[in-house]
């Protein structure tokens, strides 16, 4: 069984208190930071560019997991790898033309970069199907994505496990991150389907830290 990853969702930040809680995070365990990128268009909420990206990534040597809900995810791919991202996460849906997203994904492994693409709850799995050998995460909504907080939609690890079976039968070992809902029960629900990366946001900043990270793995 592959290492579970922790990644906090800097959504679910208190943001008065940011200089505290990065350092927090840098000492919690997890090895990645999970950065929600919104345009109010692709989703109804806005959040964060490049910029910001690059305070972090000044503030800390997590791995920078950037997941861009957006419109035009190939238009601000190079911008956020400048700024830091060790990942590139992007919405299939996003993608009109589909042989797009073969393009972007050769394109960030020419930078040497990690590259990911996302599906909604509503988009059917066989979506990802195309797409097995070209991407390093898969990233899994569990809840419509938005808005921390929301309830982990059980149908979400049957998704996972159907994915996994995918990877495993094509001898490829990506991995599979999940995002919504997630908390110490959830996790292990995800984990035994086959998830090995874990996004949590209101659950890990609604508490301790490092115990949040630590109920997880
Ligand atoms: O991308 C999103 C929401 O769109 C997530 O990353 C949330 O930030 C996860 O928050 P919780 O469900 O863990 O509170």
């Amino acid at each position: 069984m592959k290492q579970t990853l922790i990644a906090p969702s800097v959504l679910s930040m208190d943001y008065s208190r940011m200089e505290q809680e990065t350092r927090e995070l840098n000492e919690s365990g997890a090895k990645w930071l999970h950065f929600d990128v919104m345009d109010g268009s692709f989703v109804p909420n806005l959040t964060f560019g490049p910029d910001i990206l690059k305070g972090f990534r000044k503030a800390s040597d997590l791995f920078m997991d950037v997941h861009v809900m957006i419109n035009d995810p190939e238009f601000f791919m190079d911008r956020f790898y400048e700024a830091g991202a060790d990942n590139y996460t992007f919405h299939e849906e996003a993608v009109k033309d589909k042989a797009k997203i073969v393009t972007m994904a050769e394109h960030a492994h020419e930078l040497g970069k990690s590259v990911g693409i996302s599906i909604k709850p509503a988009t059917p799995i066989e979506y990802l199907k195309p797409y097995l050998s070209l991407f390093d995460v898969f990233l899994i909504m569990s809840v419509e994505p938005g808005f921390g907080g929301q309830k982990f939609k059980p149908e979400s690890a049957d998704r996972i496990r159907t994915l996994r079976g995918w990877l495993d039968e094509a001898g490829l070992s990506s991995h599979i991150e999940v995002d919504g809902g997630i908390n110490a029960e959830t996790a292990k629900i995800v984990k035994e389907a086959g998830a090995d990366v874990l996004v949590a946001g209101s659950y890990v900043f609604r508490s301790n830290i490092r115990e949040a990270v630590k109920s997880l793995e």
